[in-house]
């Protein structure tokens, strides 16, 4: 397991990660690092590599401490956004490059290099040149790269950022579904909360060089650190709202008080609402009025009018501007913010 302790880093004299506490590859084997642009993800992520100075703090591997042990010797996979691979050299020999460095053999280094490129469903591509790749090809092949001389923990810093959006969640789930069959311990940086859902087990959400947050990716947003973070993670409106005798009120309906929201305390609360969080369905009698919609595939993305307010609800039946609906809380995409 990583641990840091009160790790700070400085660029010069600025100080861009402060004080962060944080544990990596307890009982969950992919971590996703969450938060956006410019916050110090990468940089945390390359203080943990070896390849940034800490200014404070420690970093420690099942309780050794790395300050003294160099990049190399610290075991650890490294996948950057763009793969980063050796364009002059073969898959294959990519995939064994830190094979031979490590003394293994040619024979067992095939081996090993067929085995890699089955797990990263590339088999047969180990005498492919590089740049006859695909984007998402080339970031399977960094990742068997960084698997093969198995590492004790995986670092990827936004390894689908260059790929298009349909790839990318694919791809997602195919890399979580990659370093979890290699039982890895995993960091995935990215700024993307979808992704993060997508590929995690828990996800620690990082603002302004610390981390705010750590949980599943369903209990992150049902009960989100504060407002930042409902908005950060996909909230698009924070309404008041009161929890009394097991039900949740807001001014959109109500809910009853389930599972993920059973630690929210009897009183007024913030409640966040992602833009699928209210369903509407067409009601003549209903005060609330579309005042926009978008077909989706299979539902209409709606702006609804209550009494003045707008709010975005989804409809699963065609609904034009104009129509008169009523609207109906969904239970699991409503989200009560903790402070
Ligand atoms: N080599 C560097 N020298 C000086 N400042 C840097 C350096 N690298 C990053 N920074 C600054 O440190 C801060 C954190 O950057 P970092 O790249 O870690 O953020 P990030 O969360 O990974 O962002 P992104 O998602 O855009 O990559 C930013 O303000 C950035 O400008």
């Amino acid at each position: 397991m990583l641990t840091l302790t009160d790790v700070s880093i400085r660029y010069g004299a600025r100080e861009v990660v402060h004080d962060v506490d944080w544990e990596v590859g307890g009982s969950s084997l992919v971590t996703a690092l969450l938060g956006p642009s410019g916050c110090g993800k990468s940089t945390l992520l390359r203080a943990i590599a070896g390849l940034e100075p800490v200014a404070a703090g420690t970093l420690a591997y099942d309780g050794a401490d790395l300050a003294r042990v160099p990049v190399h010797r610290r075991d650890f996979g490294v996948v950057f956004q763009d793969g980063q691979l050796f364009a002059g050299r073969s898959v294959g020999q990519n995939v064994a490059y830190g094979l031979a460095r490590r003394g293994m053999g040619r024979r067992a280094a095939r081996e090993r290099v067929d085995e890699l490129l089955d797990l990263v469903q590339l088999p047969g591509f180990a005498d492919r040149r590089v740049g006859e790749l695909s984007g998402g090809q080339a970031q399977r092949v960094a990742l068997a790269r960084a698997l093969a001389p198995r590492p004790r923990l995986m670092l990827l810093d936004e390894p689908l950022a260059a790929l298009d959006r349909r790839l990318r969640d694919d791809l997602a789930v195919a890399i979580a579904d990659i370093v979890r069959a290699s039982r890895t311990p995993t960091v995935v940086v990215t700024h993307d909360h979808g992704e993060a859902a997508l590929m995690a087990d828990v996800v620690s959400v990082m603002r302004e060089g610390t981390i705010v947050d750590t949980a599943p990716p369903q209990r992150l947003w049902r009960r989100p650190a504060d407002e930042w973070t409902a908005s950060f993670l996909g909230a698009s409106d924070i309404v008041d709202g009161e929890v009394s005798g097991g039900r949740l009120t807001t001014g959109f309906g109500d809910i009853a008080i389930d599972d993920g929201l059973s630690d929210v305390p009897a009183g007024p609360c913030r409640v966040a609402l992602r833009p699928d969080s209210l369903r509407a369905d067409p009601d003549p009698g209903s005060e609330a009025t579309v005042v926009r919609a978008a077909p989706l595939i299979g539902s209409w993305r709606l702006v609804v009018d209550v009494a003045g307010r707008w709010v975005d609800a989804i409809a699963d039946r065609p609904v034009r501007e104009g129509d008169r609906v009523s609207l109906t809380p969904m239970p699991e995409r409503i989200g009560v913010v903790r402070a």
